[in-house]
């Protein structure tokens, strides 16, 4: 089964049969009480409606466990109010008792199915008293016995609290859903890496909060796994998938926190450094080209060796993000043809021009 927002919604339409046990065993109570009060002996209808106080609820848990349909928990919660409108004729529509128990249920009707199901009830409940009613002829009381308020009363505050406990851990689960699936959309799902939207995301941060006076550099590498293919070709999808964990955890833990490296996609990783000159980049393209060469990477019982091939090109903010992205993936391109395993550089002097003002800079990193 799914775990789709209707699913959640049975959940707790189901946790909330116990309490329609108790609030109907309740309302038996209340129509006990009210013949003790009036002196009247039990009649035929009476002692129906006991039984239907008793019955009912488990009848109608049963069926839902059969059923767990969204639709079976809307009838049953209809037939509670049609039931509560019943009885309350029985009662002979004590105002103290009737209303607890139409407030408390239509407290439970807005918080799991809105303002529709609330009209619909309480519709449903003021018909069935007036049939009820007019069948046998019942007349309003109004006087109550301080012991018959308890129950509506008690019923009451444990039905619209659990109502507000219902509505606040599901406020808090469906909060941590939304911040789980938002952090999701920004992670690649194989490396957990910052996929690239997110990695335009932070540049445009990035640019909005640098200084336009005094720019930095940033450098950026593009890396690729060298004959990559033949990893998967070789020995499935599963190992290739393995090693591109293993190569972009290797990246990640060779870097400083304020670097960030992006799956870019497929074999294809973004570096991208802060406050780094070209000089710098590339001793550090240079450095993690060394680390993957000389590094194993295993998988059930597998060796692999893997080398990388990096293209190096730098930009202040008021260069144009999209083309040095174009300039280390150019240098990169070169590198493929000279042989791979080595680093090439896109600084021919065209990477950092010097055209736009800084703080316009954020508007241009967007995806290709
Ligand atoms: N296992 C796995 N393979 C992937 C993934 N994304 C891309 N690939 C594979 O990466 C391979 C890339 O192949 P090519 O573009 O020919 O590159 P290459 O074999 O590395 O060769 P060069 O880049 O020219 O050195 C293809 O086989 C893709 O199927 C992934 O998420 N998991």
């Amino acid at each position: 089964m799914s775990n789709t927002p209707t699913h959640s919604i049975e959940r707790i339409g189901r946790s909330i049969y116990p309490l329609r046990v108790f609030g109907f065993i309740l309302f038996g109570i209340s129509i006990l009480l009210s013949h003790s009060k009036t002196e009247s002996p039990m009649d035929t209808w009476s002692i129906l409606g006991l039984i239907t106080c008793v019955v009912y609820p488990h009848l109608a848990y049963l069926s839902y466990l059969r059923n767990e349909l969204r639709e079976t928990e809307i009838r049953h919660m209809q037939v509670d109010m049609a039931l509560i409108g019943a009885i309350s004729a029985l009662i002979h529509f004590t105002p103290a008792i009737v209303l607890p128990y139409l407030i408390a249920n239509s407290a439970a009707n807005y918080a799991l199915r809105g303002m529709q199901q609330v009209v619909k009830g309480l519709a449903l409940a003021f018909v069935s008293a007036l049939l009820v009613g007019l069948f046998l002829n019942q007349t309003i009381v109004h006087e109550t016995q301080p012991v018959e308020l308890l129950g509506p009363f008690f019923y009451l505050i444990i039905v619209t609290h659990y109502m507000g406990h219902l509505a606040y851990t599901r406020g808090i689960s469906l909060l941590k859903r939304k911040e789980e699936a938002e952090k999701m959309a920004h992670l690649d799902f194989l490396t957990g890496l910052i996929n690239r939207r997110s990695l335009f995301q932070q540049i445009r941060q990035n640019d909005t909060q640098t200084d336009a006076e005094t720019p930095d550099t940033t450098t950026i590498i593009m890396v690729d796994l060298d004959y990559f293919k033949q990893v998967n070709d070789t020995h499935g999808h599963d190992h290739g998938d393995a090693v591109l964990v293993q190569v972009s955890r290797l990246l990640k833990n060779s870097l400083r926190d304020t670097d960030l490296v992006a799956r870019w996609g497929g074999e294809e990783f973004l570096v991208l450094l802060p406050k780094t000159n070209h000089k710098q980049g590339m001793m550090v393209a240079e450095g993690l080209r060394e680390k993957v060469a000389n590094g194993v990477f295993s998988h059930d019982g597998i060796d692999h060796k893997i080398t990388l091939t990096l293209g190096v090109a730098s930009y202040t903010c008021e260069s144009d993000f999209q083309q040095t992205i174009q300039l280390a993936d150019k240098a990169l391109y070169e590198g493929k043809q000279f042989g791979r395993n080595r680093v090439v550089s896109a600084d021919d002097g065209s990477s950092v021009r010097e055209t736009l003002p800084c703080k316009s800079k954020a508007k241009d990193a967007t995806p290709a």
